[in-house]
């Protein structure tokens, strides 16, 4: 079988361009959307992530703040600065890169930041609000497959999703927002028990376990959707995958790569959720 390689770089910059076009006429209104970046220590591949997300938003015409911290910032410090930042007018999304120092509850910086602003989607009001199908910022990652899903025309609906991972940030909530599309989802961790007979049922299998290379074509049904979430180093330290692609090409139908598939969504659908977030604003204000 002939596997089609999603784009991710693709897909995302089609977004970008969307959201340039929103931010173009904020600022026609006097408003330029402002995300608000919070990143604590020295965790290497979280510099990259928030480095990109600053050049993403300078691109598309946004204000990007970085609030950068030594991980020897106490937690009732980090508490008071995103209070500051949910009180600052000019700031229309806040996120805490994760992950955090062990001695910082994760928690309760997520609890602290003010759900209008919460462009990460990850407080339990958008959580909330997403579960019951209402209005909500969705957390970006997996708001990002689902774009990907819908750009290639594969509809979820009566579909099969196995979901391996159940993290709140991505595991979890996409398997909600498939189920929204009317998927049968199933979630699989690392206590199911024969997993292979399981993700072997899927016809959209979403990998987000955090394990180089874990899935190979003996857990892919033939003509499968394959999404892979992983961000691991190979042996030789190079980016990979959960999903081992080489032994898995063929046996697909469709199957995002690692880097270049899920990932850049990650921070076209963050841009989307700040823009939005400032029109929010300027529709409140009128
Ligand atoms: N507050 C948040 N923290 C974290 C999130 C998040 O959504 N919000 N997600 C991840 C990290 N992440 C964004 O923060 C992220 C990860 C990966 C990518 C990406 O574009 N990956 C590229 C490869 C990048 C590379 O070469 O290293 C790809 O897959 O092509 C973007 C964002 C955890 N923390």
């Amino acid at each position: 079988m002939s596997t089609t390689r999603i784009d991710g770089k693709a897909v995302s910059q089609k977004i970008k361009d969307q959201v340039k076009k929103r931010v173009d006429r904020l600022k026609q209104e006097g408003i330029v959307p402002g995300l608000a970046v919070v990143l604590i220590g020295e965790n290497s591949a979280s510099h990259t992530y928030v480095k990109n997300k600053k050049k993403t938003c300078e691109a598309l015409g946004m204000r990007s703040d970085l609030h950068q911290f030594p991980d020897t910032l106490t937690e009732h410090e980090l508490l008071s600065t995103i209070d500051e930042l949910n009180n600052d007018p000019a700031i229309h999304g806040i996120l805490v890169q994760l992950p955090l120092p062990a001695h910082i509850d994760e928690f309760k910086v997520i609890l602290a930041i003010d759900p209008s602003k919460d462009v990460d989607g990850f407080h339990p009001v958008s959580i909330g609000n997403m579960m019951i199908g209402k209005e909500a910022f969705l957390p970006c990652t997996p708001h990002g497959i689902i774009k990907l899903l819908e750009h290639y025309g594969i509809d979820p609906k009566g579909k099969h999703a196995v979901v391996i991972g159940r993290s709140n940030i991505v595991g979890k909530p996409v398997g909600q927002l498939l189920l929204q599309k009317d998927a049968t989802v199933t979630y699989c961790h690392s206590k199911t028990e024969d997993m292979e007979s399981i993700t072997k049922q899927a016809d959209i299998l979403i990998a987000a376990i955090g394990k180089a290379k874990f899935i190979d074509r003996s857990y892919v049904k033939p003509g499968a959707v394959v999404i892979d979430v992983g961000m691991n180093r190979d042996e030789d330290g190079k980016l990979c995958g959960d999903v081992d692609f080489a032994d898995v090409e063929g046996t697909a139908s469709y199957m995002t790569p690692v880097p270049g598939g899920v990932g850049p969504m990650t921070i076209a659908m963050l841009m989307e959720n700040t823009v939005q977030s400032a029109e929010y604003g300027l529709t409140k204000d009128k």
